[in-house]
């Protein structure tokens, strides 16, 4: 099985609720991990299984870093929204730093979700 993180800032939410629908045949076959909204968002608009963490203004993208540490994160997909300050940058900063430590394939803008995707696609058919 492998283990995807699904995150967005607010204005991001509704870019990654559409590719992950347009995807949605791949990602049903993965384990998925979200910051609290956004995967309500995911569960209640397309219908996907998600284990959520807290919010990410309360720590839930440190408990998403937290679960990369431990090698439980295979891919992350986290849009960020690159025009609005986030109170909680320092969490943002600290995922995006053990993504980095421990090798984790990350794509923060919908063009490298396209190539990640289509990597996980790639490795769920050879399981
Ligand atoms: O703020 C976030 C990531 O930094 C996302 O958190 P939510 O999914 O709870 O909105």
């Amino acid at each position: 099985m492998l283990e995807i993180a699904l995150i967005a800032h607010d204005k991001k939410k509704l870019d990654l609720a559409m590719f992950v629908k347009e995807w949605k045949e791949v990602f049903e076959k993965c384990d998925l991990y979200a910051t609290r909204s956004t995967g309500r968002i995911l569960e209640e608009k397309i219908g996907l299984l998600v284990n959520k963490m807290e919010s990410g203004p309360y720590g839930g993208d440190l408990q998403i870093g937290s679960l990369i540490v431990e090698g439980k994160i295979n891919f992350v997909i986290f849009l960020r929204d690159p025009l609005t300050a986030q109170p909680h940058e320092p969490d943002v900063s600290a995922l995006l730093r053990v993504c980095d430590v421990h090798n984790i394939p990350l794509a923060t803008n919908l063009a490298t979700a396209e190539g990640l995707v289509l990597e996980i696609k790639k490795k769920l058919e050879k399981i």
